[in-house]
Parts: structure tokens; C-alpha cells; sequence
């Protein structure tokens, strides 16, 4: 049975994906392959944080690859702003997917430990042929006060960062490059609460800045109930359950994802993860009767939602609210 979507556009979706790694085919040996992604079907809305969840191995990082483009698929197909971008050469399909950028679980891994940071964020500007070098310069400047760091970081070399600055630099280096999508691996991993938060504030406000979509990869539960909108539970290279963050970690349905959220610690019911500054103090503290989510553009007499929908992820509002509109 498909699984209930919000009714805004889509941005990017799969059909019936499917990726085997590891096959070999020969005319004296055969080997069997891993079906790492087993059926997929996603549908992802403009504007929302779509989280992937599941246990260690089980095909996450390789739909993010075949989203991106830089994994075949093996059957089915991968949609990008309503065009079909699969059953492309590995060039093509990765030159049809632009306006999706994968920001590495290890921020270290995407920066060049010989070059400085400013040469490596300057080096993605001229193989996409933006600007002269005064016009590069200003750019990745301006960039990096966007994400919150001192454009004299740019002569530092990564050794020379924090954990924290050299996530700031990942998402300065894709974000340079205008993507519409942005996948994230782990994006808090390894990071301590205080700069967790931190990131996730600036995640946020980037997402409204420059009007992003998020496909939110991660193990930590408590971060992903906290900023998605909505959330696709994979064991075993299949989604076995989607659905709005609030209704997912409320009222789980698979016994998987039940299995999931029992073993997770601190899921217990309570607000949990990192707090968010400048978020409001807690989102179960807003008063009932506000009848507008964040993120909707109509006040509460044209809002077509009568519950205190704060207490909502954006996609339950999106489907209650029929002109729900991201505010970008
Ligand atoms: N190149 C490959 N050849 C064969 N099998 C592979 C290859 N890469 C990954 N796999 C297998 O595919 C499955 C999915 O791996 P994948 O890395 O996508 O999982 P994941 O959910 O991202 O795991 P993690 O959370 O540990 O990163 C695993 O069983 C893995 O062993």
C-alpha cells in the first residue's frame, strides 16, 4: 500500500529502484550480487527535510548515491524536478543531477589536506565555469559569512579547523554550486551537543536562505524526529515504513521501526537531541490555538487546520492545509 504524501510538488522521487552491487557475470563464474536497494519508491516534497533512517548496511548511503548519480541503478527510475534522470551513462547522469549535492559524513574526506580552503571552494567554481577569479573570491567570502565563519578561514588549511568549521566548509563548498537538494550523511556524527546544535541551527537557517530541500541521513533518532518533516524507515534495502516524523516516532507501525525506536536511548516519549537556539524553547511549549505551522504562509482564518499544528511535522500540515506553501 503506497504511503500517504504531502501535497506539495515533488522535487525528487524514485520508482521501483533498485541497486544490486557486487554481481559478477562471467562464463565460468557466477556471483550473485547484494540487492542494497530492494524496490525503493520515495517521493520527496520541495522545501522539506526528508529523513532516511535504518541500521548499519541497510542500502542508505547507496540510494544516496543513486540519487545523486554517482550509483547505476539497476532497474526503476529516479525523478528530478518532474524529469526522469536515470538509465543514463554515469557522465550524463550525474551532469542531470546538478541541483543535487551530497555533503560527505566526513567533512575532512571532501577537502584536500594540501590545498588551502579557499583553493579547494574556488576549484569547484571553475570546473562549473562560474566567474573570473575576482568574482570566485567573492563569492566564497560571502559564502563562508553565510555559514558562519570568518572569510579568512579561506587561507587556513583543513588540518588547521575544527570539526564543527570543517562541516561549515563542506556546506560551503556545495552550497556555492546553487543545489536545490542537498543530501546529508551524517551530518551531525561525531560532533559534540553544544556544536550538534549549532549545526542543526545553521542547517536550518540555510534551508530557509537559500530554499533548500534536505534528504537527512542519519542513526541518531532524537535529531531526526527533531528537524524532519518527514521520515523513510529502510531495513534490508526496502522503505518498510514512511510517514510524518510527529506520526512515525508516535505511532510506528512496522515492527521494525517499533524494534528501532525501542533500542534507541533517550526516545522515550521526551523532548530529546540537541536543543536549537533561536528555535522556539520547546515546540510542545507553544500554546494550543496556534493554528499556523512555521513554515505556512496563511494566518489561522485561511488555514484550512484547526489543530495546535505546531505540534505537526510540516508534511501533516501540508496535507491538512491544502495552500500550504514553503516560505523560502
Ligand atoms: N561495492 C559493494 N559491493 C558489494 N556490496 C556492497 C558494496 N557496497 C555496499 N555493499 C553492501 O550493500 C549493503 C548496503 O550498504 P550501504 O553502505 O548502502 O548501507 P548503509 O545503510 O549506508 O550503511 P552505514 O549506515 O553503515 O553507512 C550492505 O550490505 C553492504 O555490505
Amino acid at each position: 500500500m503506497p504511503f500517504p504524501r504531502p501535497c506539495v510538488p515533488e522535487i525528487l522521487g524514485a520508482s521501483q529502484l533498485v541497486v544490486e552491487l557486487g554481481a559478477r557475470r562471467g562464463l565460468l563464474r557466477h556471483r550473485a550480487g547484494v540487492r542494497a536497494v530492494d524496490g525503493v519508491e520515495i517521493s520527496i516534497a520541495e522545501g522539506e527535510t526528508f529523513g532516511i533512517v535504518g541500521e548499519s548496511g541497510c542500502g542508505k548511503t547507496t540510494l544516496a548515491r543513486t540519487l545523486l548519480g554517482l550509483q547505476r541503478e539497476s532497474a526503476g527510475e529516479v525523478r528530478l524536478e518532474g524529469r526522469v534522470v536515470s538509465g543514463l551513462d554515469p557522465r550524463a547522469a550525474r551532469r542531470a543531477r546538478d541541483a543535487i549535492q551530497y555533503v560527505h559524513q566526513d567533512p575532512g574526506a571532501a577537502l584536500d589536506p594540501w590545498w588551502r580552503v579557499g583553493a579547494t571552494l574556488a576549484e569547484g567554481l571553475a570546473i562549473h565555469g562560474v566567474g573570473d577569479r575576482a568574482e570566485q573570491q567573492a563569492r566564497i567570502a560571502g559564502m563562508l559569512r553565510a555559514v558562519g565563519l570568518d572569510a579568512a578561514l579561506a587561507d587556513r588549511y583543513p588540518h588547521e579547523l575544527s570539526g564543527g568549521q570543517q562541516r561549515r566548509i563542506g556546506l560551503a563548498r556545495i552550497l556555492l554550486l546553487r543545489p536545490k537538494v542537498v543530501i546529508l550523511d551524517e551530518p551531525t556524527a561525531g560532533l559534540d551537543l553544544s556544536v550538534q546544535a549549532a549545526v542543526l541551527r545553521l542547517l536550518r537557517d540555510l534551508r530557509a536562505q537559500f530554499g533548500l530541500t534536505y534528504v537527512f541521513i542519519s542513526h541518531d533518532l532524537s535529531v531526526v524526529r527533531r528537524v524532519c518533516d518527514r521520515v523513510a524507515v529502510m531495513y534490508l534495502g526496502r522503505v518498510v515504513e514512511e510517514g510524518s516524523a510527529a506520526t512515525l516516532f508516535a505511532e510506528p507501525r512496522h515492527p521494525y521501526t517499533r524494534a528501532l525506536i525501542a533500542a534507541a536511548p533517550h526516545l522515550d516519549g521526551r523532548e530529546s537531541g540537541p536543543s536549537l537556539p533561536g528555535d522556539p524553547p520547546s515546540l510542545r511549549a507553544v500554546p494550543p490555538g496556534c493554528r499556523f505551522h512555521p513554515r505556512c504562509a496563511h494566518a489561522a482564518p485561511s488555514c484550512a487546520t484547526s489543530e495546535p499544528v505546531r505540534e505537526v511535522a510540516a508534511a501533516d500540515h501540508a496535507v491538512a492545509c491544502l495552500r500550504w506553501r514553503v516560505l523560502a
